[in-house]
């Protein structure tokens, strides 16, 4: 059945306005720690002058500034060394103005991210990346200390829990293996408080079919442009477009974002998260939710 037909369109899981709601909350929490006298700061690392990240970089900063967080840059040239970079990283650890930070990725080619990050004060990890940091959510250390969740994982629950979506029971099927949101996910997803059943697929599955067929979640997120089609989805599913690609248009030459849902998915699904304007804009507001939540948590 055609949409022309009346068939129903799925619901859209509004990253956009939701992250906004979020932003407001956060500027509340950020106005009370000013009061006093604590104020959260930012820190960004950005290495070369990838369009991508310099863009990333820049939402970020205004996000800072809509809810009140000071941000502190570090711009580094494309030829920025291995010690040039992991020199940045230690003035934001040394920084007490600086409560929290992230390395944009990727790095440039030849510098070994790994080391980079392992660098990262765990407790100023605002992306939740940090070995430490990870590591205590595969062994669900709670107390004493909380540690920042992974922002995309952590944005992409909070954009369904917003929708009145609650994961109780249901089956996920993730697609992607990245360390960011696929490897990740199904440890926040299996927590207790959300109590998902996961399957991890990847571009290796054989059938992908069958698993994604069975879902009543589907966490897109391998980067493949149009992977997740509507012969994939169930009638009545919830699908979830995390992938980021850059394609250049063959008709007009112009760089878009591409997605890794094909638009055909909302006609079956009953929600679909927009790309752009779906987990992206949750992921930015996550990144905020763990500077204020780390900065609440050393105020005491
Ligand atoms: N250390 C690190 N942490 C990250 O969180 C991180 C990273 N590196 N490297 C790259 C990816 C990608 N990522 C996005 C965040 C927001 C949007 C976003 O808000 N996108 C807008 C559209 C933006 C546009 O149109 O260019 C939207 O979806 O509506 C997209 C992508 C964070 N990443």
């Amino acid at each position: 059945m055609s949409a022309a037909e009346g068939s129903p369109r799925a619901q859209v899981l509004d990253g956009t306005a939701t992250a906004k709601a979020i932003k407001a909350e956060l500027a509340e929490r950020v106005a009370v720690l000013r009061e006093r006298g604590v104020v959260p700061g930012l820190g960004t690392v950005l290495v070369g002058d990838d369009p991508g990240s310099k863009a990333y970089v820049g939402g970020k900063h205004r996000d800072c500034a809509e809810v009140g967080i000071a941000s502190i840059r570090e711009d580094l040239p494309a030829d920025a060394t291995q010690a040039d970079i992991e020199a940045a990283v230690e003035r934001l650890n040394a920084d007490p103005a600086c409560t929290g930070y992230i390395v944009q990725l990727p790095l440039p080619k030849g510098i070994d991210t790994n080391r980079v990050l392992e660098l990262v004060d765990p407790d100023k990890d605002a992306d939740g990346l940090h070995p430490t940091n990870l590591g205590r959510l595969v062994l669900r250390v709670t107390e004493p200390v909380t540690s920042p969740l992974p922002c995309t994982p952590r944005g992409i629950i909070e954009l369904l829990l917003r929708h009145g979506i609650t994961l109780a029971g249901k089956h996920v099927v993730v697609v992607g293996r990245g360390t960011t949101v696929g490897r990740s996910i199904g440890l926040l997803l299996t927590r207790r408080e959300h109590n998902a059943t996961v399957t991890l697929t990847h571009t290796g599955t054989l059938d992908l079919a069958e698993h994604t067929r069975h879902a009543d979640v589907v966490v897109a997120a391998a980067g493949v442009p149009g992977i997740i089609t509507a012969d994939l989805v169930r009638p009545g599913a919830i699908v979830l477009d995390v992938g980021v690609t850059r394609v250049v248009d063959g008709g007009t030459g112009r760089t878009r974002l591409a997605g890794d849902v094909d638009p055909g998915v909302a006609e079956v699904a009953a929600w679909v998260s927009p790309n752009p304007g779906g987990v992206g804009p949750m992921t930015r507001a996550m990144l905020l939710a763990n500077v204020v939540d780390s900065a609440e948590a050393q105020a005491g």
